[in-house]
């Protein structure tokens, strides 16, 4: 805002509705004068801690673990403050209690003899962590973060000067007296959790939270209890949401790959789903059929033959009903361009032969008992049933609508945060350079305007009341997103699922990555990205995911000369052997920008009895000259407003335009 000297009566008088409004929340010079000043001290304190995650697929383990450890920031700030005081293994020790505090306790507690002992030693430690690592917040947000009984004695124990005499009486009166009432255990549970919650101010995920690995179920839980998170949709979590929305070709997908991974305990156990109707239906049609392909990607071990047989068999079931309900939705949308994803057709089911680009390749498998040639895209009265079923099933499953939900009140397809632009997958781009764009409902849109369509059109397919045109075309584009070459979230121009499944030759099985993702490792497209969204290219990054990054073979995350980072590591079992690493997260606090790359994770369990952490390398890719305050962050841009309005509402008492309460 200019200078306050240079506000006219004219401007005052103008704004005057908004500042009466303002006036309730400050009735007086005082109340005003003392929240610019709050305000003014925030501007001025370090920006927080922000922590990014991508391409977690399922693995809830190492996805918990990361975050509980701060992607290394609890046990560097263990290591900065305790530094020679404490012996190795007893920071390590610290250090799972904090990411643990309740399995860990409950260990100990069997192992200890003298417990209240490690409770007064632990309680003075975790405090001191605490404080340490709440000196970059106001006093005002350190107790938003508190827990409601612990509220009070923690603020008191975080404010109370150790050092002083009289204090020091204080303040071990409290630690004694949570010790002998018997609430150390929820004591210490409590601050670790806080302590986690400090050393992170926003967590930011780069998509593709589903599919592949165990548990999705339970990261959507975590991340809703998260004090601050944002998520860009990846091309799988979009399928689910496509899903969700009762959109039936996504159904198929999602299911086809729970089964692929023998994971359809998510669907049945953890989000209510009935998946029977299609295992009666597989084991009537696919009877005898040995269904090779469809064999689940697990070993023996893991699941008994029986099961693996059942899963194949519900495997190659849903795939043909995918395979039949894509064609449904290609002739339905011709504006998606998508005509060569339509194989049923193509295929010569008498001598079990497929012609593709002109070449006629044999097929592995032949048995299609649900395939009228003449009609390939029908479905059978048994897969319809089936489907509508399933349809039912997903839109009614209760757990599965609040995690969709919360994908997008949370979500989106990209995100412009603190300088950076994060989006999961790519800006679609042509051959050339130039931005590709697509034609839907007879308008031409590319780059941000093309994202910003889909995400709108996917909001529709959600949101939009049932039975409608908007709903059906926000439901297909859904499809689209997870599928189709102009989708930033998917960037590919071909899923060659079916080729995978029937087609021995590797060739037809290629899928062609959209041209961004050679132009990123040029600074100069990078920079045309960032014009097109309007960002200052001197200042920004693109952070990606949805590409596992070959380290094993020497690829780099980071690409066009700094401008962008890709931290799709790996977490995804599925993808480690490709990656060599178990995943990379990134971390941006006040003075650098920190790449961090795991080693493959054990479990919980052994983390926590042998107090093991997942190995990690942190590599600086940026450190700031200025040390970034809150001044510097969108946070920032929002307190100047606010600020402005309260220098502004300050004139206008004292100009008596509006009187003090
Ligand atoms: O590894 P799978 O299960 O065969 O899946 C392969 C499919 O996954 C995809 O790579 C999409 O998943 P990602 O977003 O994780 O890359 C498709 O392009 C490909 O057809
Ligand atoms: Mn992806």
């Amino acid at each position: 805002m200019e200078n306050l000297s240079t506000i006219t009566d004219d401007y005052l008088e103008s704004q005057i509705k908004y500042l009466r409004l303002l006036s309730k929340q400050y009735s007086s010079i005082s109340k005003a004068s003392a929240e610019i000043i709050n305000l003014e001290a925030i501007m001025n304190l370090p920006k927080g801690t922000e922590h990014f995650i991508s391409d977690i697929h399922g693995e809830y383990e190492p996805f918990v673990h990361v975050l509980k450890n701060g992607s290394g920031v609890i046990k560097r700030k263990i290591e900065e403050l305790f530094a020679n005081n404490m012996r190795e293994n007893e920071k390590k020790a610290l250090a799972t209690l904090v990411y643990y505090p309740d399995k860990k306790l409950d260990l100990i507690i069997k192992q200890e003899k003298n417990i209240d002992d490690f409770y007064r030693i632990n309680i003075y430690r975790l405090v001191d962590l605490c404080r340490y690592a709440s000196r970059k917040y106001t006093r005002s947000k350190v107790r938003k973060l508190l827990p409601e009984d612990f509220r009070y004695i923690i603020e008191e124990l975080l404010h109370t000067d150790e050092n002083s005499m009289h204090k020091q009486e204080y303040f071990k009166s409290i630690v004694e007296t949570i010790i002998e009432i018997g609430r150390s255990r929820d004591f210490i549970i409590a601050i670790s959790k806080v302590i986690q919650k400090l050393v992170v101010d926003r967590l930011h995920i780069i998509g593709d939270i589903y599919d592949r690995g165990p548990r999705p179920d339970i990261i959507m839980d975590t991340l809703m209890e998260h004090h601050c998170v944002d998520i860009q949709w990846g091309n799988h979590d979009i399928l689910w949401m496509g899903a969700a929305a009762g959109e039936k070709t996504c159904i198929a997908n999602a299911l086809r790959i729970s089964a692929r991974y023998a994971n359809l305990d998510i669907i049945e156990d953890f989000y209510g789903i009935n998946v029977l109707p299609l295992a009666t239906f597989a084991l009537e049609t696919y009877k005898d059929d040995p269904c090779k392909s469809f064999m689940p990607k697990v070993s023996d071990q893991e699941v008994s033959i029986r099961e693996k047989t059942l899963m194949s068999k519900m495997h190659k079931a849903i795939s043909i009903i995918q395979f039949k309900l894509e064609g449904e939705i290609i002739n339905r949308r011709p504006e998606f361009e998508m005509n060569h994803r339509l194989l049923l057709d193509k295929i010569n089911y008498e001598d079990g032969t497929i012609n593709l680009k002109g070449k006629k390749y044999k097929l592995k498998d032949t048995n299609f008992p649900t395939i009228d040639s003449k009609n390939p895209y029908k479905l059978t009265e048994g897969e319809l049933n089936v489907v509508e079923k399933l349809v039912l099933s997903f839109k009614g499953s209760e757990r599965l609508q609040k995690h969709v939900s919360f994908l997008f009140s949370k979500g989106s397809i990209y995100l412009e945060s603190n300088s950076n632009l994060l989006f999961h997958g790519c800006v679609p781009l042509e051959k050339d350079g130039t931005f590709m764009s697509m034609n839907i409902q007879g308008t031409k849109y590319k780059g941000k305007m093309l994202m910003d369509k889909m995400e709108y059109l996917a909001r529709e397919g959600y949101f939009f009341v049932e039975d409608t045109y908007q709903k059906q075309y926000g439901m297909d584009i859904m499809w689209y997103m997870w599928t189709g070459k102009c989708s930033s979230l998917f960037g590919k121009d071909d899923m060659t699922t079916f080729e995978r499944y029937f087609i021995e030759e590797k060739e037809t099985h290629k899928e062609n990555k959209n041209p961004y993702f050679n132009f990123r490792e040029d600074e100069n497209m990078c920079i045309e990205i960032f014009k097109e969204f309007n960002l200052d290219a001197n200042e920004c990054r693109i952070i990606n995911g949805h590409v596992p990054v070959e380290s094993k073979k020497g690829e780099s995350p980071v690409k066009g000369n700094g401008k962008i980072i890709v931290i799709d590591g790996g977490f995804s079992r599925a993808y480690q052997n490709k990656t060599g690493i178990a995943g990379y997260t990134l971390i941006y606090n006040s003075k650098t920008l920190q790449l961090v790359s795991h080693e493959p994770f054990t479990s919980a369990e052994e983390s926590i009895a042998n107090e093991t952490d997942i190995l990690s390398t942190t590599v600086v890719v940026e450190h700031t000259a200025k040390r970034k305050r809150v001044r510097d962050t969108d946070a920032g841009i929002k307190i100047q407003e606010e600020i402005d309005g309260l220098k502004l509402l300050l004139l206008a008492y004292k100009k008596g335009l509006i009187k003090e309460i």
